[in-house]
């Protein structure tokens, strides 16, 4: 049997005989020439190159003050220490620059694996070609659910409608038809569309006009496809940014008035107040967020998942709901047909031809019922022709298509019986046409609930003869006559019980958004180990109010007959509960939803628009990666989390001592070049962090951002570790009686390896010796420790000021280590405490 592309090959009903005309397209020759002299059909978009990254780190004001200070200090005769502090932060901007850099790109690359597909006309026949390769003069094939790839001009349309709201702001979708006289170019020309709008009902066929830079409003499209809003993290860590920022200022402002009172050198005072700033702010935080995210994202990538805006990772592991559809998600969606039936239920021939002649002349939804019609039917469309289709949506449940042969003219319509049976007003019984009477629909109701109840899928077939008209309409699906029902069976997808088990029991409960009808949405359900409970249909919720929503949603497990618009609501009504909310769905119907949620998730397969509404795709709409991917999100989450508590506990505790020390000390307590090296090692020390183990634990349940947490452990760590600098001071120059030389080794190393070692307390919630961290990170640590220990026995001692020291000092350290990071230990319960998911607070 023909496929539902190759029958569509014949010429398209017309209006004015121009699709006929030239359906034939471009040749692939000819569309070769074309490519040459216009150039491919995509968006040149500012790069994320290297330069850009570099240029980026280079925009912090601090950098720049640092190197402008360090440049005069150089001129009035510090030439080695000025050239120091450039080698030191110009090394930490490459070595930021580059990581960061090839994480992005790898991110990138994942990305590029899913291509954007077109059906165009080539050579004659329609086929599924990249977007990229489309040229003007090119002939497409639009349909619901398709992304407008190009701007065109419409050669014919039906139910032609385009959601264009990003081009002119009108969020309602508006029709489109071929109009030869409109004289206007602009988005609200009739026959004419654009590249950044998308079909949200009916099919056309246009002719590609202007393609990638050349299109009207290229820039709006590339811009829909970054992801506006930030997301929960990334405010998180813009609050966290803001927090430390005015930290800095102040300290830095601190130190100068300080300098200024004991009259210090200005320069040498400017220079140690800016160095503690570099030291202090979290210069690498941007770094090592993309590291982490793309990190997991590569892991991602291995099971088959990927992420379309990295920081998605991140609200992917803080879901506390996962919302589903149930076609192609927690069934295979390689629906075949079970059976095709008259209307009390016997096997019916007739309906499979009926069915046949609706699936192979439907063209504007790709429909895995339609396909599994046109495979397992015994039925022919042959000697048939299409006069006109009534395109599917989602309220209306049904389609039809108008089709003749000879003198013969029908509108056959499929759909869901609920809404196919109050448009009949006959029934077929046997050969005879019977009145579609009160006891006559409750057998066919009794008869397609049965079928319900063991998880079938149902579709009901009416057909009626009609006149030649113009158009045909959705008013002309009335007065028909049941032909019948076809059956579908819809296996369950292999392991989802197993996968709603396990994203249950780490603390993401699933509910299910079916359209589909009440039984087979308890039976799947029931299958899928998901108790249904009471199953609540669409109608329930008409004229609810949000709230009453939002509570109905958090108590129900399965929604079923809910349309598109009622799936958007129950995401807005849980998101209101402060819930984050997952949305996984694959169908046109699913893209609002998958817009509106934390996380929208969609398939490989999925029509365009849900695929570019999704945050993540599943290259195998799968349950059971989809939860290796939530383990994923709360890794990265975990890791960059160690990060931040890292910044904000010793080195904040150091630098704040560091204030301290310029007060109290006759002399500055380290030497800016000093500083300088020693916030390069200790950041070089957490580069690898990003591949950290993380504790099984702390996989268990979603994770939250929470920046008066990040307070609460920089107030309540970071005096832990300036008492034990204070210590250290005392130490040094009562005991040690040490000179300005000693002091500073002394300190430069005692306070490079507390803030370095204290990673391994950090890292975990629980008892460090039972947390095992990898391999990488325990070698970035010992080996910049171990850096420290030995430079002043280096030639590079001169260049910095290092002296050797006595060896009480390390005995000193030693014990000073070792409690410093047992008190940690101590302390780090009360303030690690990951906040809960906060469950009524309404998020922005
Ligand atoms: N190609 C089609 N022809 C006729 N009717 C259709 C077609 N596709 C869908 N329908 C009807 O519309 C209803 C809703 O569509 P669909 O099943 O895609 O919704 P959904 O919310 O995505 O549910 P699901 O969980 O099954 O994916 C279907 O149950 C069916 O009755
Ligand atoms: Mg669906």
């Amino acid at each position: 049997m023909d496929s539902p592309t190759s029958l569509a090959d014949g010429p398209l009903p017309t209006s004015g005989g121009r699709a006929e005309a030239s359906c034939a397209g471009l040749s692939e020759a000819e569309a070769a020439r074309r490519r040459a002299r216009y150039g491919a059909n995509e968006l040149r978009r500012g790069g994320s190159g290297i330069l850009a990254l570099v240029a980026a780190a280079l925009a912090n004001p601090l950098v720049a003050i640092l190197i402008a200070a360090a440049a005069t200090s150089g001129v009035l005769g510090d030439v080695l220490g000025a050239m120091i502090i450039a080698v030191i932060v110009l090394l930490s901007l490459v070595l930021n620059a580059t990581l960061g850099f090839r994480s992005q790109r790898a991110a990138e690359r994942l990305r590029e694996e899913i291509t954007p597909m077109a059906t165009v006309c080539r050579d004659g026949r329609w086929q599924d070609r990249p977007r990229r390769e489309l040229v003007p003069g090119d002939l497409i094939r639009l349909s619901a659910g398709d992304r407008i790839p190009a701007d065109a001009r419409l050669l014919d349309a039906r139910d032609f409608h385009v959601q264009q709201a990003a081009l002119t702001g009108e969020s309602l979708p508006v029709e489109k038809e071929p109009a030869s006289a409109d004289a206007r170019t602009g988005p609200e020309a009739k026959g004419r569309v654009f590249l950044g709008s998308s079909v949200v009902a009916g099919t056309a066929v246009a002719e590609v006009e202007a393609t990638g830079a050349a299109t009207a409003f290229g820039e709006v499209a590339a811009r829909l496809d970054e992801r506006p809003p930030l997301t929960e993290f990334e405010r998180g860590l813009k609050d966290f940014a803001g927090l430390i920022m005015r930290t800095v200022v102040m300290l830095v402002l601190l130190v100068l008035l300080v300098g200024v009172v004991l009259h210090r050198p200005p320069l040498e005072t400017l220079l140690f107040a800016l160095a503690l700033a570099v030291g202090l702010t979290p210069e690498f935080m941007p770094m090592i967020t993309t590291v982490t995210l793309a990190r997991g994202a590569v892991r991602m990538a291995r099971r088959r998942v990927i992420v379309r805006h990295l920081a998605a990772i991140e609200d992917f592991g803080s879901m506390t709901v996962l919302l589903s559809d149930k076609t192609g998600t927690l069934t295979r969606g390689d629906t075949a047909v079970d059976g095709t039936w008259d209307a009390s239920g016997r096997s019916s021939a007739r309906t499979s031809q009926l069915a046949v002649l609706n699936a192979a002349f439907e063209t504007g939804t790709r429909s895995p019922l339609d396909a599994a019609i046109l495979r397992d039917c015994a039925a022919s469309s042959e000697g048939w022709s299409k006069l006109d289709e009534i395109p599917l949506d989602f309220e209306r449940r049904r389609m039809s298509v108008v089709v003749q042969r000879g003198g013969e003219r029908w509108l056959i319509a499929k759909g869901a019986p609920e809404s196919v049976l109050p448009a009949c007003s006959q029934c077929e019984s046997g050969d005879d046409m019977v009145p579609f009477d009160p006891p006559r629909r409750a057998e066919c109701q009794r008869t397609y609930e049965a079928m319900g109840e063991r998880g079938l899928r149902v579709l009901a077939i009416a057909w009626r003869p009609v006149e030649t008209q113009a158009r045909y309409t959705a008013s002309d699906e009335a007065g028909m006559a049941l032909a019948g029902f076809v059956s579908f069976v819809d296996p369950l997808m292999p392991g989802v019980a197993k996968a709603v088990h396990a994203l249950a029991s780490d603390g993401i409960p699933l509910k299910v958004l079916t359209g589909d009808n009440p039984r087979v949405a308890r039976y799947t359900c029931e299958q899928a180990g998901l108790d249904p409970g009471r199953v609540v249909t669409g109608e329930e919720l008409r004229g609810m109010s949000e709230t009453a929503l939002g509570l109905l949603a958090a108590r129900t497990q399965v929604f079923a007959l809910v349309t598109p618009e009622q799936k958007y609501r129950i995401v807005m009504a849980l998101k209101a509960r402060g819930e984050v909310v997952g949305f996984l769905g694959d169908g046109v119907n699913d893209a609002p939803s998958l817009h509106a949620a934390d996380v929208g998730i969609s398939v490989a397969h999925a029509a365009d628009i849900a695929r570019d509404s999704a945050d993540i795709l599943l290259r195998e709409g799968n349950l059971e990666v989809l939860h290796a991917g939530v383990l994923e999100g709360r890794r990265a989450f975990a890791n960059v989390m160690k990060y931040l508590f890292m910044g904000t506990s010793s080195n904040f505790g150091n630098m704040f001592s560091m204030v301290v020390g310029a007060l109290v000390l006759p002399f500055l307590p380290m030497l800016p070049a000093q500083i300088l090296l020693n916030n390069f090692l200790y950041d070089l020390a957490q580069t690898t962090i990003p591949s950290d183990n993380v504790d099984a634990a702390q996989l268990r349940g979603p994770q939250r951002w929470s920046v008066p947490l990040i307070r609460r452990f920089m107030v309540g760590i970071g005096p832990v570790s300036s008492l034990y600098d204070l210590l250290t001071f005392y130490v040094l120059i009562h005991w040690l009686h040490a000179t300005a030389e000693t002091f500073h080794t002394g300190w430069f190393i005692e306070s490079l390896a507390t803030q370095t070692l204290v990673v391994f307390v950090i890292r975990t919630h629980g008892n460090p010796l039972r947390s095992r961290p990898a391999v990488p990170l325990v070698a970035s640590v010992v080996a910049v420790v171990a850096v420290g220990l030995a430079l002043p026995w280096t030639p590079l001692a001169g260049v910095f000021g290092f002296v050797p020291l006595p060896p009480a000092f390390f005995a000193f350290l030693v014990i000073a280590a070792c409690s410093y990071l047992l008190l940690v230990q101590v302390l780090k319960r009360r303030f690690m405490q990951v906040a809960r998911p906060r469950r009524v607070k309404p998020r922005p």
